[in-house]
């Protein structure tokens, strides 16, 4: 069989005078090494790419984390310059893009600003800068030079017994590392609760009626994917998942 291919969602980054579709090397490192799969970079276009045409190439979806914040007004919120920044068009791509995974029940993992865009795409808001919430921890990534130091394991998360990602990881507390000032508030109709944080911050989601692996974190399981043992099980289930869903097309061609 060959090696399942996986979709992975863009930034577009301003450089040089371009806009680049770009994707961390983390997530796609960790989907070659911890998940077996092979990525293809999705680009930022918004309508103009047919997104069931792609979908019917792919075996499965991953949402990757990024410093923007998915535009209030698409979970009808009042949209303030502070919330930024913004990428109009990942929010044209990533918010369809989802609806139509989860239609087609395919394996997806969603990972941070992939987590949220989750939810909104269902039909949730979020809640922003959550450290100056009463009673919330700082959420926010430690002020440091290297990437190490940023994606330290900074709190833990308990995770529900019985539920979709203690199937994967036990009913186990974990340590997370933490990069974000935003998180869900209304939970979208579809999703159910995986895991929190003590201050009560949803950590983890997964997608009700999901045949396979149907995920999303808060924290990011793709950075320590070669040396923490609960990041290593998420990427390795993700892929026994595409490798499903890649065996069942091959067997149907
Ligand atoms: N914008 C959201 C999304 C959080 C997220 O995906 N963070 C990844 C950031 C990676 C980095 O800082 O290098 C929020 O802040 O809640």
């Amino acid at each position: 069989m060959s090696a399942p291919v996986v979709l992975v969602s863009c930034d577009v980054k301003e450089l040089d005078g371009y806009a680049w579709h770009a994707a961390p090397s983390t997530y796609l490192e960790a989907l070659v090494q911890g998940a077996g799969a092979l990525p293809l970079l999705l680009p930022s276009m918004g309508p103009a790419i047919d997104l069931d045409a792609v979908l019917d190439r792919v075996d499965g979806v991953l949402l990757t984390g990024s410093r923007s914040n998915v535009h209030p007004t698409l979970y009808g919120a009042e949209a303030h310059e502070k919330d930024g920044p913004f990428d109009s068009r990942r929010d044209t791509t990533t918010l369809p893009l989802i609806r139509r995974a989860v239609a087609r029940a395919m394996p997806v993992f969603a990972i941070c600003r992939g987590l949220q865009e989750l939810n909104v795409a269902l039909g949730g808001t979020l809640v922003s800068e959550v450290q100056d919430m009463d009673g919330r921890r700082d959420h926010r990534a430690p002020e440091a030079d290297s990437q190490d130091a940023r994606f330290a394991l900074a709190h833990h998360v308990e995770i529900v017994p019985g539920g979709k990602l203690a199937a994967v990881l036990g009913d186990a507390r974990i340590d997370v590392n933490s990069l974000h000032r935003q998180a869900i508030g209304r939970l979208a109709p579809g999703l159910t609760v995986e895991a929190t944080a003590d201050d009560g911050t949803i950590e983890a989601v997964s997608i009700d009626g999901a045949a396979g692996f149907a995920l999303a974190t808060q924290w990011h399981p793709e950075y320590w994917v070669g040396s923490d043992a609960a990041s290593s099980r998420l990427f390795a289930a993700f892929g026994a998942a595409l490798r499903e869903v890649r065996g069942a097309r091959q067997a149907a061609e």
